[in-house]
């Protein structure tokens, strides 16, 4: 079935694993003894109340309840933050450049910077956009978000992210979701990282509707993978790291709080691998709306008005006829902020690079740059096109996504980027007045 075996297949299944056999309680939850001498813990991603086709929880059998700790105290972190207010949000089209390496020691949680976001865990609406780069592996320390769950989108360099549920390893063109509230430890295992962090503080992620497209396509729910229960049974002097309200943490632990044995439930962390996707598109005329390469939506209270989509732009063939193939120009109601994890995005033809970020919000006008709008307007559309080589992705929102103070001070903004639309020409040719 070519699933590694410390993976178990399939989107938010009632999943059940053990690292060691007949530790999950038969038949119950809370036994008054656990196997083992393992403590039985509840953890909870969803109200207790929530619809059953809605409800995520999970059962976890672990060495120490995860009330083990000392107090929290504040911790600073000088780029880690949702402080979405601190700059007024402006319509101008923005663009960076990628965010360079660290030259200092520097692991996953020091080395996030928040771009841009809405919303706040508050309000549990709106998401966290942050770019990370890092490169070394989190000594001593654990981490975990309760504000959102955190979706991992890799540019450079693997990630060993070992959870409280299992380890999960990924790469560029893979993601994994971290559920809100689930501590781990971000290992570098190539010397360097970086990559793209959304923090949703609203619904959890899910697949999207696949309407008249039928049962099949897009993400296809077999392709998710959930790690194999996986435990440290380690003593030490180690640091708890919290992110609560915006803000961080940090409390002593004397053990490592990856020590779950084994758990059941529906609430877990999961990887995919984006060069699965199942790619839809128009096989007659016209470019369609991007909704179709949906990975992942986190609804809102508000029908067909994401949270945050999740949308990538993977390697596809275009054969639309009498149409211009690429992304049209256009000006939406939601906002667009992308990344590219590699080669060339169809419509820019230059300075959207890997690792580099873009963002166009409500209404401001965007679409195909000069270079690429001649290209496709001349193109020979006898003949298919097709892209290759490439990963691009949107993270889109219902509200405005409101960078940073320091995303707009970063050295890596582009403060020519309007430029790509000068050269659009007026062709306009009067009505052919005589
Ligand atoms: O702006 C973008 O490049 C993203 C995008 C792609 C597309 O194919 C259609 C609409 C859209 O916003
Ligand atoms: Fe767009």
């Amino acid at each position: 079935m070519n699933v590694p075996s410390h993976y178990q297949p399939g989107f938010a299944n009632e999943f059940a694993t053990e690292a060691i056999e007949g530790t999950l309680p038969v038949g119950q939850n809370s036994p008054q003894r656990v196997a083992h001498g393992l403590y039985a813990e509840q953890l909870s991603g969803t109200a207790f109340t929530a619809p059953r086709h809605a409800n995520r929880r999970s059962w976890l059998y672990r060495i120490r309840p995860a009330a083990v700790h000392e107090p929290f105290r504040p911790l600073a972190h000088a780029t880690f933050h949702n402080r979405f207010d601190e700059a007024p949000a402006t319509p101008n089209q923005l663009r960076w450049d990628p965010l360079p390496l660290p030259d200092v020691p520097t692991d996953f949680i020091d080395g996030l910077t928040t771009l841009a976001g809405n919303g706040g865990p508050a309000e549990q609406a709106g998401v966290g956009i942050h770019l990370y780069a890092a490169n070394r592996s989190m000594q001593g320390r654990f981490f975990y978000d309760a504000d959102g769950e955190l979706l991992i989108v890799p540019q450079q360099g693997r990630l060993r992210l070992a959870t409280e549920l299992g380890v999960i390893e990924i790469e560029p063109q893979e993601i994994a979701v971290i559920p809100r509230g689930v501590r781990f430890r971000v290992d570098v295992i190539d010397g360097e990282a970086r990559g793209y962090v959304c923090e949703n503080f609203g619904a959890l992620l899910r697949l999207p509707e696949l309407g008249p497209i039928g049962s099949n396509c897009l993400a296809n729910t077999r392709d998710f993978l959930t790690p194999c229960a996986a435990y440290e049974d380690v003593d030490g002097a180690f640091e708890l790291v919290a992110k609560f309200q915006g803000a961080l943490w940090s409390a002593k632990i004397d053990h490592s709080p990856l020590d779950v044995v084994a758990w059941h439930g529906n609430y877990a962390p999961y990887k995919y691998d984006l060069r699965r996707f199942n790619t839809i598109g128009s096989i007659s005329y016209d470019h369609p709306d991007p909704s179709i390469f949906t990975v992942l939506t986190s609804p809102s209270d508000t029908a067909g008005t994401a949270n945050v989509d999740f949308a990538i732009f993977p390697p596809r063939w275009l054969v639309a006829q009498h149409t211009f193939r690429p992304p049209w120009f256009h000006r939406n109601v939601a906002s667009e902020f992308m990344g590219l994890i590699a080669g060339v995005y169809d419509a820019k033809a230059e300075g959207f690079v890997p690792g580099g970020a873009s963002l166009h919000n409500c209404m401001s006008g965007h679409g195909p740059d000069a270079a690429t709008f001649e290209k496709a307007s001349n193109a020979d559309l006898s003949k298919a096109d097709v892209i290759g080589g490439t990963m691009a992705f949107m993270f889109e929102t219902r509200k405005v996504i409101r960078p940073t103070a320091q995303a707009l001070a970063s050295p890596q903004l582009q403060g020519d980027y309007y430029t790509c639309w000068q050269g659009i020409a007026k062709h306009f040719d009067g009505g052919n007045k005589p």
